[in-house]
């Protein structure tokens, strides 16, 4: 796992974005792994930029989303297919029907998420995974005791995770959904590159978790030391309480500018 601590904002989506535009470089029919939340909505700005101004193409990706909450209608905007349309796809020139995402109007769920769990393995599987955390450490929506293979699924979520996303429905807890679809975190370790976002101090636990604490179901993103390609892009509040701080940001930089993440 490599920890890059960056003050600037830009900074952390301009080197995500490089990220994105060597992996396109390489292979422009990639498959990208989406995220929602406020933590990679600068690298989608960046990332939107580079297209505007004809430095980065995205015509021949295709991505998929990490999660869907269950039972928002079609047309809600918070619905996480909106969002990523909102956010992303409707910003860059991938092609719509090349973004999918789990199906949280499906009246057979566990097909839907099986179907969901073939579709990406008929793609190939994700190259690059793009990632934020939770305040209690999920990533996607795999709240504390997922199991650590879990494969996309029906999840409940906690009182916390619906408190910190009523912000998006108005401040109404009782608007955000109780129940969604997410991959599981065997699913998101199958990506070959995950490169994960943190800002603010309120993330700096989850993210000392992440890196510094024990593996475990309590702190599922703990799962990612398991990988052997995350990189973890922080600011000095999300990264505020790592006990290794220093050491990370010496390691960085000292890195060659022409490696990448
Ligand atoms: N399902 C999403 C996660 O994918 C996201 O990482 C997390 C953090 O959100 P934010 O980036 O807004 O802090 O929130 C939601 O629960």
């Amino acid at each position: 796992m490599e920890i890059v601590i960056l003050d600037d904002p830009g900074a952390i989506a301009r080197l995500a974005a490089d990220t994105i535009a060597a992996l396109l470089h390489e292979k422009p029919a990639a498959v990208l792994g989406l995220a929602t939340g406020s933590s990679p909505l600068s690298l989608y700005d960046e990332v939107a930029a580079r297209c505007a101004r004809g430095e980065l193409s995205l015509a021949e990706a295709r991505g998929f989303t990490l999660d869907e909450y269950v039972g928002l209608g079609a047309e809600h905007p918070e619905r996480y297919r909106n969002v990523i349309d909102r956010e992303f796809t409707s910003r860059v020139d991938i092609a719509r029907d090349a973004v999918h995402g789990p199906d949280g109007l499906a009246e057979d769920v566990p097909a839907a998420c099986a179907a969901y769990e073939e579709a990406m393995a008929e793609a190939g599987g994700v190259d690059l995974q793009i990632l934020g955390i939770g305040t209690d450490g999920h990533i996607g929506f795999n709240e504390p005791g997922s199991s650590l293979a879990s494969r996309t699924r029906i999840k409940t979520l906690t009182r916390q995770t619906r408190l910190d996303n009523a912000r998006f429905f108005g401040g109404d807890l009782d608007a955000v959904p109780t129940h969604c679809l997410t991959q599981g975190l065997g699913t998101i370790m199958a990506a070959r590159h995950i490169v994960l976002i943190a800002t603010g101090e309120e993330k700096a636990r989850a993210v000392h978790e992440l890196a510094e604490g024990a593996v475990s179901a309590s702190w599922p993103a703990t799962v990612l030391q398991h990988h052997p390609h995350v990189s973890v892009l922080l600011d000095d509040g999300a990264a505020s309480h790592l006990r290794m701080a220093g050491y990370y940001r010496e390691t960085y930089a000292a890195k060659p500018g022409w490696q990448g993440l």
